[in-house]
């Protein structure tokens, strides 16, 4: 069933008992580029004379954005159409985890997630621009017009910039409120106490993808044989009953990984001090988001090993979609690598940190194929080998000291100065290309902020030009053209535009899935080496063992423009944090400048 739901004036009350209006907008905000927004089609802009029509169509039925301008010419009526959804049997779902923005469940049977956006419990407050667009935010509420413009912003302007291929596939769906009050109920023995501060919001519209945590289903004309053989077990349904092997993945957010200008501490490093302040983490990271985006073997392998040491937030493994090591259950590590090796020497801890480490560097310097155009490509750095003792050393080094400064990436003499080694077609080098659209001078960042918040505030600028849905400031080009204006509300708009992507491509994860293949199935490694039209990479681990893997990134929503500030009082707080924690210490920072914020 399609229902007709369209929220973008709407009430609390009309979020309550949802059900459908039309409205008008101005006509800026559905004028949609004619762009194709997801690879596989089934999210599709098309527009005519697109003054006159506009559509945003699933074509899979899943979200239909209908536009048509109205005799006026400025306004715009929308209507919104979602297929109705539910939670409840037979539908079967799990809790998967959260973050400070969503609370996931993970629908086994189908190899999805659903994404339910929460809410403060005692601000009542969403993530937004409260302040800016208070009219349109009811109560704190999301719409159904921000959540659509989320999903443009995660699958439009991040699928364009990091490769459709990196970026699944997402779809709105409507839920009736008293499922999400039903859910919230349910969960709530599942959840971590440090985030009960929150819980579900009530919001009627759920964004559904596939499970990252699992492969891509492989397209039914090559796999009819080995897909009807898969049966799912009621009592267990993560687990298929056929004997397939497991698929395990690791999660890893990693973070900034570039030096701000004229810093010597990545601002991952630095918020440590204010997390340990906060009472938020015991210990200090050994991990260095440097480390991993260096394109130096030894330094990534460092720094996957400091991750396994001091997971917090930045690292979990999964196991057919379970969680099996996180921050809550480190001791998992070693039966955890046992299971997915396999090895002879069950017991030898190093040689299975060597076969986890090696194995998910690769995955994160594998070329990823989606035709995303790439400057050059760069050496391949799986060439070099390291010996016995570079081992030793790697799993016995300690960060010990953190005052000292995060190491910059080697820079090229030649080609691009970003991820010098990191091969370009790379999750990670894709990933810290567009991060570094946020490395900016950060006077000049506040300057354009103060003076767009005034702009916002006197009425002189609509906030809609900050919208990702907005014809002309919200597409990559022209957030990507480097091209010079002479108008300084412009320019500014795309300084900060350009610091939300970066903002959220320095808090997204990286998602790796990885199965074993029988050594001597060749016609598994055929059959599965297909994820709809892509070819699935295959790896080798250090046993020379294959393994199908898939590469994605999750967490793609758009920061509100209030991130600046937000960001602008953390820096401040954190090297506050840091300086202070230093003092004592401070024989060994004589002579060093404190980072600028
Ligand atoms: O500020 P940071 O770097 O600590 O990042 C926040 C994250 O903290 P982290 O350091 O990764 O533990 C934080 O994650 P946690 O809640 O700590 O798991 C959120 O991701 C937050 O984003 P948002 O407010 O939900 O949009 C993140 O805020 P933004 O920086 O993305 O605004
Ligand atoms: N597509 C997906 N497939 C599998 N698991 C997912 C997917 N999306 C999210 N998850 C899981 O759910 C968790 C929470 O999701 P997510 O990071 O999107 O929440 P968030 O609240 O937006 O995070 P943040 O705190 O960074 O704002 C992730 O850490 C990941 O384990």
């Amino acid at each position: 069933m399609i229902r007709k739901i369209c929220e973008f004036s709407l009430s609390l009350n009309d979020v309550q008992n949802p059900d459908w209006v039309v409205t008008t907008m101005p006509a800026d905000l559905v004028n949609v580029r004619p762009s194709v927004l997801s690879q596989d089609g089934l999210l599709v802009t098309t527009a005519g004379n697109s003054q006159q029509q506009t559509s945003v169509t699933a074509i899979g039925a899943t979200v239909v954005v209908e536009a048509a301008t109205s005799d006026a010419g400025n306004q715009t009526t929308r209507s919104c159409h979602c297929p109705q959804w539910t939670l409840r049997r037979p539908r079967h779902w799990v809790y998967r985890g959260e973050g400070n923005a969503s609370i996931v469940l993970a629908l086994p049977q189908e190899k999805k997630i659903v994404k339910l956006a929460k809410i403060d419990y005692k601000l009542r407050r969403m993530d937004s621009d409260n302040q800016f667009v208070a009219q349109e935010v009811n109560g704190g509420i999301r719409t159904i017009a921000e959540t659509l413009e989320r999903l443009i912003f995660s699958q439009k302007i991040l699928g364009s910039l990091l490769g459709a291929g990196l970026v699944r596939p997402c779809h709105v769906f409507h839920v009736d409120l008293d499922e999400i009050e039903e859910v919230d109920r349910l969960i709530d023995v599942f959840r971590p106490a440090h985030r009960k501060h929150k819980r579900l919001a009530p919001v009627c519209h759920v964004i559904v993808c596939p499970d990252c945590t699992l492969l891509p289903r492989p397209p039914p004309l090559l796999t009819q044989s080995a897909e009807q053989s898969v049966t799912v077990s009621p009592a267990s349904p993560c687990k298929p009953t056929t004997q397939q092997p497991p698929v395990f993945c690791v999660e890893l957010k990693p973070k900034q990984g570039f030096l701000s200008m004229g810093h010597q501490h990545c601002p991952f490093c630095l918020n440590q001090f204010l997390k340990r302040k906060h009472g938020k983490i015991q210990l200090l990271s050994q991990y260095c988001p440097l480390d991993l985006f260096s394109g130096s073997r030894m330094r990534m392998l460092k720094a996957i090993i400091a991750l396994t040491r001091t997971p917090q937030n930045n690292l979990r493994i999964f196991q057919d979609g379970n969680l099996v090591f996180a921050e809550e259950c480190q001791s998992n590590l070693m039966p955890v690598l046992q299971q997915w090796f396999q090895l002879d020497d069950a017991n030898d801890r190093t040689l299975l940190l060597k076969h986890f480490c090696t194995l998910v560097m690769d995955a994160l310097t594998m070329e990823i194929c989606d035709g995303v155009d790439v400057d050059q490509t760069v050496d391949d750095i799986r060439e070099a080998k390291e010996s016995q003792e570079d081992w030793n050393r790697l799993i016995k080094e300690e960060r010990n000291d953190h005052s000292l400064p995060c190491l910059p990436p080697q820079i090229r003499k030649t080609g691009p100065a970003i991820a010098a080694s990191l091969p370009s077609r790379s999750v990670l080098c894709r990933l810290l290309r567009v991060q570094s659209l946020g490395d900016v001078d950060f006077g000049r960042l506040y300057d354009a902020y103060d003076a767009l918040v005034c702009r916002f505030r006197d009425g002189s600028v609509p906030y809609d030009t900050m919208r990702w849905t907005h014809p002309h400031t919200g597409t990559v080009d022209w957030l990507l053209s480097q091209e010079k204006t002479t108008n300084q509300t412009m320019d500014d708009v795309r300084l900060v535009q350009r610091y939300r992507i970066s903002s959220t491509t320095r808090d997204c994860s990286i998602m790796i899935a990885f199965q074993r293949l029988a050594n001597d199935s060749a016609k598994d490694a055929t059959e599965f080496s297909f994820a709809g039209s892509e070819h699935l990479p295959i790896l080798r681990d250090l046993s020379g063992q294959r393994y199908k893997c898939h590469a994605s990134v999750v967490d793609l929503d758009p920061k509100p423009v209030t991130c600046v500030e937000k960001h602008r009082r953390r820096n401040q707080a954190m090297n506050e944090a840091f300086w202070l924690s230093n003092s004592s210490s401070s024989h060994s920072l004589t002579n060093r400048l404190p980072p600028k914020v």
